[in-house]
């Protein structure tokens, strides 16, 4: 793996390599290798993942990867508020790639709830998170090239309260006025708090984004990635 030439905030690591596939397997390796370790220390680990187009390769690799995915719960860490069998729909996404093969048994926690709007469905799905342990083991990030990752983006009017540290809540509505589809996104402070936390990302677009990020760290609500830009985080790269 090459080295980034990125000055990344103290404590962040970096894995750049040269395919999306190879970069995959480096991080179903470090992703299986944690949730391992957690199941050896508890009765169950869980896997927040992120939707969109980069996670595919992932999805494959940690599918095949033998754990007791039983005790695993799987979710995503937002959602956009479509039905499922939408090509939109993430959870569709994780279904269909990470949840086969040896991953099949894990326990799937699904954002989309029945109800017309997120705001509807709300309810519904924090009764659905309910049996979720919390910090998140592991966590998996995408990015937007508008900063945004999950769904906290950042001309959402319910940014601030979604980003706000001291939100009790778990779940967000999101109706960014960017996207096609209004969202339900895990918040920052439970995002935040996950154990391990990657960023996944492909394209030098994606890269050229993270230099801006990088480059002006304080102002979050501009770009809410930069919330994450902390000790502990690693950023899986490939053109
Ligand atoms: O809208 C979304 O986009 C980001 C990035 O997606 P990608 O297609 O560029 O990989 C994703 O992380 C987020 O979960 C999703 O809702």
């Amino acid at each position: 793996m090459k080295m980034p030439e990125i000055e990344f905030p103290e404590g962040v690591q970096s894995c750049f390599g040269e395919t999306p596939e190879e970069v995959a397997v480096a991080l179903a390796d470090s992703v299986s290798r944690f949730l391992a370790q957690r199941l050896a220390e508890a009765p169950r680990a869980s896997l927040v993942v992120s939707g969109g187009s980069t996670p595919l390769p992932l999805f494959r690799a940690l599918s095949e990867k033998p754990m007791d995915w039983s005790r695993v719960d799987v979710l995503l860490a937002d959602e956009r508020w479509v039905p499922e069998g939408d090509p939109a729909s993430n959870t569709t996404l994780v279904k269909e790639h990470l949840l086969q093969n040896q991953a099949a048994g894990a326990r799937f926690l699904s954002l989309k709830q029945p109800g017309e709007t997120p705001e509807e469905g709300l309810e519904a799905v924090k009764r659905e998170l309910r049996e979720l342990a919390l910090p998140i083991d592991v966590l998996i990030l995408g990015m937007g090239n508008d900063g945004h990752t999950a769904s906290l983006f950042p001309d959402a009017p319910e940014l601030p309260r979604a980003m706000d540290a001291s939100n009790p809540e778990i779940v967000a509505a999101m109706t960014p006025p960017s996207q096609a589809q209004r969202r339900i996104t895990l918040t920052y402070p439970v995002l935040a708090e996950a154990r391990f936390t990657a960023l996944h990302l492909k394209g030098a677009d994606k890269l050229e984004t993270l230099e801006r990020a990088v480059s002006k760290p304080d102002e979050v609500m501009v770009m809410p990635i930069r919330g994450f830009l902390k000790p502990g985080l690693q950023i899986f790269w490939s053109p």
